[in-house]
């Protein structure tokens, strides 16, 4: 639309300009007309202003007009048409249901195998075929009849051997096996090597090379070789993470695409035992098996998920979002790590389903960089409607890790790393001419100790925006807003909604709020009710208290009576960053980069010099001394103590060194402003 703003047109250039495997993602595409490409405008999270600000609407969408049209799309929406959910990409849904037949995850097309006793075995048939099921199907209790089975590795080690299995629906037995009528014999694992087509670059399928392992009612020749196994999920280019099939001593194949592919023809056992020696045992499978549950379905079968086709085990919910679950989730391919996140968009408006193409195009976009999380895949479910996203695993949110620490006196170390981490990340984001407007500390992510962004926000302001903010107060999304964005700025009556004008200060705004909860224990409105915070926060007359001493807040965040046992002082350097961030009028605000270049992050170096005439406090005369003293002001007398206190604690230093970094300290707070 040519009256777009540049803003909104970056974002939805980033999603064009997206090499995602489209197809994949075909439930994200609009199939809709132009007007509702204008509404979607109007009910985005964020859309853009006309000079280059993002307009947030976590509140417009109050609005009667907005909820009118809001119904307009879940009428839309639900039109099959519009996100192909009974279809899955360009492969109809073959799943076959019989009564024995429960599917663990519909999804994850992952079933269980019969007992024991059964032997693993199984029978196959298309669609069409159900008929011929019911005759050969193996009535047994708990053994379950699907079509289409493909061995994708194995997930345990030991006797009795074990190997996993997906019902792959657009799988199709390579011509060139031969059908067995017999059980699966899983007695030649260590033979079994992955095999992938030499054209393929992007589907590194494990298949049995045995025709042993294909079920005897699979018909040979109906399906198309490997190679022409279509993929489905979206996998980050070049790799998603080709130590997954490239073994770290291989690594040099990795160079090489159709090398990378044929590398872990080692066999199976091997590259086990590999894996086992630098990642240490994958989980004992009786931990995951607890067969009191789901009429006696292997735990580790309904804990199963495949996303590019390959195989994970959920280990475990490690966060919920709006309309998300964040599950860790374990590789048995490569020992390693990942977070899976299942986002449920069956439910979700159009807008909603916009928020998620534009997080994954963003996340896909900025991942490479150091301080967003990387995003290894994305696949759409349509059949389910779900959306799952394969992300590098962070051991904790800064949320959770500010609560943890609320209540301990505060670590300037601590807050100067983390705060640089994160003014990093918003740097990135904003480099990219987008307003994140959702910082809150459970957006940053700790992968081995360093932060990272996680979420965009683009999704969340969209559902029902009551809920939203109702939902947000409860987690304290509303203490991190900007006043601009509680204020309606603009009014805009053609669309009937109301636009608030957001922009980069509005995500200095929140950094400057996370701070003060750095530092305080608690963001600057979080002791007020919604309502009041809603009030507080835009309003001038509402002072921010900027104690000049810390101290951890009681649950209640009335003062601790321990002012003297935990105080820390603040310093004027920390103290002028959290005053520069929560300006009410944004120009006043600092921007990243200037915060990034704040002496807080910047002290002047204090480190002694030689300079025998100024090794001691003595070297000034007594005159000079205490000129400088009763100069200082009270907070810059707090820095010194601060510093004191730091120094003190290093008691290997010579007394000498002390007293020269004490003087260089007094020295460098003469030269700051006062
Ligand atoms: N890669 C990850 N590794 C570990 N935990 C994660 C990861 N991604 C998300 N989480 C956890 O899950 C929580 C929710 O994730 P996320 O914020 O992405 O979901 P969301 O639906 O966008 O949430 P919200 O609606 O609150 O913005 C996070 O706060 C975090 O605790």
């Amino acid at each position: 639309m040519s009256n777009r703003d540049p803003l909104v047109t970056n974002i939805a250039d980033l999603v064009s300009d997206s090499s995602f495997d489209e197809e994949s993602l075909s439930f994200l595409e609009d199939s809709e007309d132009q007007d509702l490409s204008l509404k979607n405008d109007t009910f985005s999270s964020k859309s853009a202003h006309s000079d280059g600000t993002v307009i947030s609407d976590n509140l417009r969408r109050r609005s009667s007009d907005a909820n009118t049209a809001e119904k307009t799309f879940q009428a839309r929406i639900k039109e099959p048409e519009l996100f192909n959910l009974t279809s899955y990409g360009t492969a109809p849904n073959r799943e076959v249901k019989s009564p024995a037949f429960q599917p663990i995850r519909s999804h994850e097309h992952i079933v269980t195998p019969m007992p024991a006793q059964n032997s693993m075995r199984m029978q196959s048939m298309e669609p069409q075929e159900n008929e011929s099921m019911s005759k050969t199907h193996n009535k047994t209790p708990g053994s379950l009849s699907v079509s289409r089975w493909r061995r994708i590795g194995r997930i345990g080690l030991g006797p009795p051997k074990r190997a996993e299995y997906t019902l792959s629906s657009d799988v199709k037995v390579p011509s060139e096996l031969k059908p067995m009528n017999h059980a699966i014999d899983d007695d030649n694992d260590n033979d079994v090597e992955m095999k992938s087509s030499e054209n393929s670059t992007t589907s590194p399928f494990v298949l049995p090379t045995q025709a042993s392992n294909f079920p005897s009612d699979i018909q040979a020749g109906s399906l198309p070789n490997a190679h022409d196994v279509p993929m489905r999920a979206t996998v980050n280019p070049a790799q998603f993470e080709e130590s997954l099939f490239v073994k770290p001593h291989l690594k040099e194949l990795a160079s090489d695409k159709s090398s990378a592919m044929k590398a872990p023809s080692v066999p199976l056992q091997h590259r086990f035992d590999q894996q086992e020696q630098l990642h240490g045992p994958p989980p004992k499978m009786n931990s995951l098996v607890d067969p009191s549950h789901n009429n006696g379905i292997p735990k580790f079968l309904q804990d199963v998920a495949t996303v590019a086709n390959l195989p994970f085990i959920k280990l475990g919910i490690v966060g919920k979002g709006g309309s998300s679950t964040v599950f860790r989730i374990y590789s048995p391919e490569n020992g390693r790590l990942y977070a899976l996140k299942e986002v449920s968009f069956l439910q979700a408006d159009y807008s909603t389903i916009q928020g998620y193409k534009n997080e994954i195009a963003l996340l896909r976009k900025l991942s490479g960089n150091d301080r967003i999380v990387k995003l290894y895949a994305a696949e759409a479910n349509n059949s389910i409607g779900q959306l799952n996203m394969v992300m590098e695993y962070g051991e904790t949110d800064l949320a959770k890790l500010l609560n943890k620490y609320a209540t301990k006196p505060i670590n300037l170390n601590f807050i100067r790393m983390y705060w640089e981490q994160m003014l990093q990340a918003v740097q990135i984001v904003h480099e990219q001419n987008i307003v994140h407007s959702d910082l809150k500390p459970a957006n940053f992510l700790l992968v081995e100790g360093s932060l990272k962004l996680i979420d965009f926000g683009i999704a969340k302001a969209i559902g029902n925006d009551t809920t939203n903010i109702h939902r947000d107060s409860h987690v304290g999304t509303i203490n991190y807003m900007a006043p601009e964005a509680l204020t309606d700025m603009n009014a805009n009556t053609n669309l009937g909604v109301k636009l608030v004008k957001l922009g980069r200060p509005s995500d200095v705004w929140s950094l400057g709020c996370i701070l003060y909860q750095m530092v305080y224990g608690r963001a600057p409105f979080a002791h007020l009710k919604m309502i009041q915070a809603i009030a507080a926060i835009p309003d001038e007359r509402h002072q921010i208290q900027f104690p000049e001493i810390a101290v951890p807040p009681s649950a209640n965040f009335e003062p601790s009576p321990n002012v003297h046992a935990h105080g820390v002082v603040v310093g004027p350097d920390l103290m002028d960053v959290m005053k520069r961030c929560l300006q009410r009028d944004q120009k006043k605000r600092l921007t990243i980069p200037e915060l990034l270049m704040h002496p807080f992050l910047n002290p002047v170096p204090s480190f002694p010099s030689h300079n025998p005439q100024r090794n001691s406090l003595s070297s000034p005369d007594s005159n000079t001394h205490s000129k400088l003293m009763t100069a200082m002001s009270a907070s810059q007398l707090s820095m010194i103590i601060e510093r004191s206190i730091e120094l003190s604690k290093r008691k290997s230093l010579p007394k000498e060194l002390i007293d020269s970094m004490a003087y260089d300290c007094i020295s460098n707070l003469q030269k700051m402003p006062r």
